[in-house]
């Protein structure tokens, strides 16, 4: 397979579904139907900039299936964003549904621009732009976005608000990862990385290893993977390794995690603070227990799979491991956690926003973080289980089990 054809996450993505829905009986109608997603919208964004021009965004609204329930999914905010990612990064978001057996299939938005390069008031104009773009294919019942990659809870509100004046309708539902004062989610905040922390301790009891004698290895030390270096730290493990995407932090000892929690930037930067660092390739070759990319896709391919030296990589991240580079690593006995399942805390959380918002009525931090824990060892058992009975990787494992839940519901439809 060509590098490019490799590292195009839509066309591995619909590899591996194609394989699990063979594997579960299915026919080729059902492949044709859930290998794309149903709705694409492309969007164009004209945003008045603070120089007094107007720039134009291209942003996208992918929506896989919703014959489950509405779709659910973040938005990203990232200068490489393509139709192909936000396309695949929706098909991920049914599969996460379909583990967690949330009531829900998958969606995702992105827009091409760079934060990091905007003010605060032209990252707000964006947001309200990219709402009114989407309106009419998104809403609580239909479509609820929240936060991904570069985008945050204040975001979120910008969004909602907007969408409420379009609607003329406090609409809370619509979109999950919203501050706690606009009836955000205890806990969704630190729930992706919550939920890694879960499956981390699923595979370390698998390994045989002690967290106290633990080497964790972070890539991205935003949302996912910051709050992750917490919690393990704070579990007593040993975290040797961050990075963001400017370079890496190595410290066979352990490194500050507080200290570089305090520094690190809004978009998840701390190692240009430093001069001692070491670059993404190497963080990632590091010898280690647990290996956790959590930035973006295509981190391990077959040029470095074979160099990886951790027992367990745990996907906090979408897509960080390609097809080749899976079939190594399990070739090689690592426990591989897929993103599928090792990243669903955000959206389960989410889901439990989304369920607070519908009632009115808001659980206590302990009541979300035990029903996460719950939800996420059910999905780990599930998936752990396809993989050892029916002999296939976890990856395999993972997109069988996502996508079980949602070929029945398809079927039961009679769409194919
Ligand atoms: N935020 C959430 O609730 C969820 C996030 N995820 C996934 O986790 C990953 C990270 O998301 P967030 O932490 O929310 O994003 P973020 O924007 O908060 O942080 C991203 C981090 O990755 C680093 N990074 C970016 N490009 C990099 C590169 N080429 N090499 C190394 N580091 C790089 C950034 O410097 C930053 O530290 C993404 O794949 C996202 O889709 C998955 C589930 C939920
Ligand atoms: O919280 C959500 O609804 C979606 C989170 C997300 O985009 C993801 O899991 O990749």
């Amino acid at each position: 397979m060509s590098n490019n054809k490799a590292n195009d996450v839509l066309h591995s993505t619909q590899i591996v579904i194609e394989q699990a829905l063979r594997r579960l009986g299915y026919d080729q109608d059902m492949i044709d139907l859930l290998k794309e997603p149903l709705r694409l919208l492309t969007v164009r964004i004209p945003v008045r900039m603070d120089d007094g021009t107007t720039k134009v965004f291209t942003g996208y609204r992918s929506q896989h299936n919703d014959a489950v329930g509405p779709t659910k999914g973040g938005v990203r905010f990232h200068p490489d964003v393509t139709e192909n990612e936000v396309k695949a990064l929706s098909i991920w978001m049914s599969l996460k549904c379909g583990i967690a057996d949330l009531p829900y299939g998958g969606g995702k938005g992105g827009v091409i621009c760079d934060p990091r390069n905007m003010s605060f008031r032209e990252i707000e104009r964006l947001s309200r732009g990219y709402v009114r773009a989407v309106s009419q294919i998104v809403g609580p019942n239909k479509d609820i976005p929240a936060p991904d990659v570069m985008t945050n809870s204040q975001i979120m509100a910008w969004m909602m608000d907007e969408y409420s004046r379009i609607r003329e309708f406090d609409s809370p539902g619509f979109i999950t990862g919203k501050p706690l004062v606009l009836g955000g989610s205890k806990g969704r905040e630190t729930a992706t990385a919550r939920g890694v922390v879960i499956m981390i301790q699923e595979a370390l009891r698998i390994k045989q290893i002690e967290m106290k004698d633990a080497r964790i290895v972070i890539q991205g030390f935003g949302n996912a993977g910051s709050y992750l270096a917490k919690f393990m730290h704070e579990a007593g493990a040993r975290v040797i390794g961050i990075s963001d995407v400017n370079g890496a932090l190595y410290n066979e000892e352990g490194l500050d995690i507080e200290y570089l929690l305090d520094r690190r930037d809004s978009f998840g930067n701390v190692t240009n603070l430093f001069s001692q660092t070491i670059t993404n390739d190497q963080l990632l070759e590091l010898d280690c227990d647990v290996l956790v990319p959590a930035a973006i896709e295509n981190q391990i391919t077959d040029q470095n799979a074979s160099l990886i030296r951790a027992s367990i990589v745990v996907e906090a991240a979408n897509g960080p491991t390609t097809l080749e580079a899976t079939k190594i690593l399990s070739d090689r006995g690592v426990l591989l956690i897929p993103d599928v399942l090792a990243s669903s805390g955000g959206v389960i959380v989410s889901y439990f926003e989304w369920v607070q918002n519908n009632q009115g009525y808001y659980w206590d931090e302990q009541e979300v973080d035990d029903k996460l824990m719950l939800m996420m060892i059910r999905g780990f058992n599930q998936v752990y289980e396809i993989h050892r009975t029916r002999k296939v990787d976890m990856r395999l494992a993972a997109y069988m089990a996502g996508v079980r839940k949602l070929a029945e519901a398809v079927r039961f439809r009679g769409w194919v």
